[in-house]
């Protein structure tokens, strides 16, 4: 390949820049290069290649640099790849040929997992190898870690960046971490995993199986290699937890936050949702409350109809951060995917490139405080054999933890052994619910575990 010569600018800044030495794997021999090492050859890291070929002479003009693939690190080697290995590019197996080869400049994680990937990234940068992943559950884990090394290592050049961790396609890291300097961030929702709200998608609008529809996730890239991970609210956790340390400076315990993924949904939830006027999406929802602590959930949520986010359907994600200065900011794109996740990680790539440094350094550690409760109207569904008397029990229990009911719906019993009615009540402590939850499930007639989910206008009604 022969290209003209690129601009000088910005050499230097950032990046360890070489001129080339092969003219198999770089473009011009006085062009400098950047050269990356990819841990990970599937959905992402394939994406990553067939952009850099794609735009390979525009990065070059926009940063001066060649960018070059030299090495893809999978677990197995003879896999067929569905894209083009670039010229000189090798695939290995060993994180070693990477992490060990001085000539690598980059390191881009894609692999996934919080083992090996956290030794491969912590490793990469100690060796002055910037990393860009798209890791949100390594992120979520070990962020705190990876600072600390950062702030230790002897070159500022050496950067750390995750864009593609958080709704894939949408810059909301970028924006988190430089547009809201000035502001306070009162709450950070939407929906933020892709392959649950495709699924949803699927199964609601269009009538599919919750296997189909997860099959079809799986198919089209949108799902975590353990789709656990997306079913189980599991990775929309991740990504609030991050989007938390970003909002609040603060670091909660994975664990403590609500997780309730798609797994408990079922067919008549969204009959019942239709019956109210809405829909069901799954929800991540950080709140800072009156006393200044934070709360945080990810559930399932009744969205009605008119709120933009009944209408944000299949892959896409919606980040609404509600602030003092800019009130209501609504970020919306894909949130998975091979094209619009490795969109972000070129954007890491190339701004590292070209010399930018992370725009601001993470948000500060604060004492902010998690509060493992929240309030907010809530849809119940129970399954009960019918008997005389249900509804008055359940308006005792909901009574004995000062629940009060705004509604009971119940569609014409066509089974009596196999029936559910929905409640939905006024606006109350999820701590209540919980209680009364426990309190329904020992009752007799009450076949399984009740399904609650938040509500997630408060006005929803009036
Ligand atoms: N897919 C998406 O929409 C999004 C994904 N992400 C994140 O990006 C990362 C990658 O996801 P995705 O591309 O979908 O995953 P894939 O499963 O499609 O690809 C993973 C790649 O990593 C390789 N790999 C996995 N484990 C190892 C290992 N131990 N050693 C060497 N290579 C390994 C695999 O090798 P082999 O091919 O040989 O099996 C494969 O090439 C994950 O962290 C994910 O959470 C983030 C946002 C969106
Ligand atoms: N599995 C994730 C991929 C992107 O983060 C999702 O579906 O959102």
């Amino acid at each position: 390949f022969t290209f003209a010569p690129a601009p000088t600018a910005n050499l230097g800044i950032g990046t360890r820049s070489r001129s080339s030495s092969s003219k198999a794997l770089f473009m011009s021999a006085d062009t400098p290069t950047v050269t990356l090492g990819i841990f990970g050859g599937g959905t992402v890291g394939g994406g990553i290649v067939e952009i850099l070929s794609k735009k390979q002479s525009y990065f070059q003009q926009l940063t001066g640099k060649n960018i070059v693939v030299k090495k893809i690190c999978v677990r197995d080697a003879s896999k067929p790849r569905d894209f083009a290995l670039p010229e000189g590019c090798t695939i290995v197996t060993s994180y070693d040929d990477i992490l060990n080869d001085d000539t690598i400049d980059y390191a881009v994680e894609v692999m996934g997992g919080t083992t090996d990937a956290k030794d491969v990234v912590m490793s990469a940068l100690q060796k002055g190898k910037s990393v860009v992943t798209a890791n949100k559950a390594l992120i979520a884990k070990d962020l705190p870690e990876i600072e600390k090394l950062l702030s230790s290592l002897d070159s500022s050049g050496t950067q750390f960046r995750y864009e593609a961790a958080v709704c894939g396609g949408i810059p909301v890291i970028r924006s988190m971490q430089s547009d809201f300097v000035g502001d306070t961030i009162q709450q950070v929702s939407g929906i933020i995993n892709g392959c649950t709200n495709f699924m949803l998608t699927a199964m609601d609008r269009d009538k599919k199986s919750y296997e189909d529809a997860l099959a079809q996730a799986s198919e089209l890239g949108y799902a975590e290699a353990d789709p656990t991970l997306d079913v189980g609210g599991f990775d929309a956790r991740s990504k609030l937890k991050i989007l938390m340390r970003l909002a609040y400076g603060m670091d909660v315990d994975e664990d403590e936050i609500s997780c309730r993924g798609i797994t408990e949904l079922t067919k008549i939830d969204f009959e019942y949702a239709k019956t109210l006027g809405g829909t069901i999406k799954l929800l991540g929802v950080a709140s800072k409350n009156d006393k200044g602590s934070v709360s945080a959930f990810i559930s399932p949520c009744y969205v009605t109809n008119d709120d933009p986010l009944s209408s944000v359907n299949g892959a896409t994600n919606a980040i609404e951060i509600v602030s003092d200065n800019l009130v209501s900011s609504i970020y919306i794109g894909q949130g998975a995917g091979r094209y619009p996740t490795a969109n972000s990680c070129i954007n890491d790539i190339v701004a590292l490139a070209k010399g930018d440094t992370t725009p601001l350094p993470f948000n500060p550690k604060s004492e902010t405080k998690f509060a493992n409760n929240y309030e907010s109207v809530f849809f119940l569904r129970l399954n009960y054999r019918d008997q005389v008397g249900i509804t008055r029990q359940v308006g005792e229990v909901c009574e004995n933890h000062g629940v009060s009911i705004h509604s009971i719906l119940q569609n014409p019993i066509a089974k009596s052994q196999e029936s559910a009615f929905a409640i939905v009540t006024e606006k109350v402590e999820y701590a209540s619910i919980l209680k009364v939850l426990a309190d329904i499930e020992a009752l007799d007639w009450c076949k399984g575990k009740p399904f609650y989910m938040p509500v997630l206008r408060e006005d929803w009604q009036s």
